[in-house]
């Protein structure tokens, strides 16, 4: 048995565009473990809708192979389809019915067992209000119903496109807890998003797109720990020009960023804290560089982001991904 849930190989994807050919997806070797959460992280336009689709046979690519459980798709697919849930549209749900009487008619529609509805209430913390009318229901838990009755098949491979997009804060971090909890019974969860921090806490593993190629891969620590560095320092200083010239001419590599100091190659902090003191700089905030994903997520899709109206990837040759470089 395959130990990744889906993996792709030089998968590409071209749009048809005025005046020639657009790129959805270059080159993409995606691998998605079993079981725990996946983050599919890329901004806008990088091309994360594209490989959905094209994973769930919904649009075709124009070359590189796809597989789900290790069967290949779209020809196989049908084979492992039923173990494949997603949302990539609202379902549709009566509006006057309760949130469990339209489970228990999805339920009765696709075969489920009756009593997977209340499994499935329970996996996403709505059984408390499962009587109440859809229509009452706030656009978070309307979600978490829509995950909910992908639910009922029970599947093993979750896909869910930028499931947050317009929740509100509460209604986010609920998605994130079930998304959690879904992981945690052993399923495999593909998320998109462009919302870092929300990824970052509840992501096993994660890869992040620009442009349609894949910038890094692995799990999160490991991510987050390629790219930290040791004896990287924020410091805070009145005269940041000034300061800047000081630790420059003692060797280290130091740029202005943010109102504070970016220092790197700093052995001992102290001695930052002695070399400005002995010019009258005086120190007002000193501390180690944390990298969160965020960070590395700016670092490596910097200049990825897209403007339509440039034709930017018109044409834009192949090359591998960059995995793992170091940060500008
Ligand atoms: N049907 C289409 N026709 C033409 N171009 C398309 C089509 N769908 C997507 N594209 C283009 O392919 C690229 C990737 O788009 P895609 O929607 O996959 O990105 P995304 O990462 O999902 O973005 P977002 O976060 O905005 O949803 C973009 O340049 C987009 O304009």
């Amino acid at each position: 048995m395959s130990d990744l849930a889906v993996d792709t190989s030089a998968l590409r994807k071209t749009y048809r565009r005025r005046g020639g050919r657009s790129v959805g997806v270059e080159n993409l070797d995606l691998r998605v473990p079993v079981g725990g959460v996946h983050g599919f992280l890329g901004p806008n336009g990088s091309g994360k809708t594209t490989t959905i689709r094209m994973l769930l046979g919904l649009i075709r690519p124009d070359s590189g192979t796809m597989r789900i459980f290790g069967e290949q798709v779209p020809e196989r697919l049908p084979d492992v389809i039923g173990r494949v849930g997603a949302i990539v549209e609202s379902p549709k749900f009566f509006p006057t019915f309760t949130a469990r009487r339209n489970l228990e008619l999805l339920a009765g529609a696709i075969g489920a067992p009756r009593g997977r509805v209340g499994e499935v209430l329970e996996s996403t913390a709505l059984a408390e209000r499962a009587g109440d009318r859809y229509a009452t229901y706030s656009l978070g838990m309307k979600q978490r119903l829509a995950i909910a009755a992908t639910l009922l098949k029970s599947p093993d491979l979750l896909i869910f496109d930028e499931p947050t997009n317009g929740l509100d804060p509460g209604g986010i971090r609920e998605i994130r807890e079930t998304m959690r909890r879904l992981g945690d019974e052993g399923r495999t969860v593909l998320v998109s998003s462009h919302i870092l921090a929300e990824v970052e806490q509840v992501a096993d593993t994660v890869s992040i797109i620009g442009r349609g190629r894949l910038l890094a891969e692995g799990r999160v620590v490991d991510v987050i720990g390629s790219r930290s560095e040791a004896g990287a320092v924020k410091v805070g200083v009145a005269d940041l020009a000034a300061a800047e010239q000081v630790l420059a001419r003692a060797g280290l590599r130091v740029r202005v960023d943010g109102g504070l100091l970016r220092v790197r190659g700093v052995q001992d902090p102290a001695r930052v804290t002695e070399l400005l003191a002995q010019q009258g700089l005086y120190v007002n905030e000193l501390s180690a560089e944390r990298v969160d994903l965020e960070r590395v997520f700016l670092d490596l899709t910097a200049g990825e982001g897209l403007d339509e109206h440039s034709g930017g990837r018109h044409g834009r040759p192949a090359g591998p991904a960059t995995n793992g470089g170091d940060p500008a």
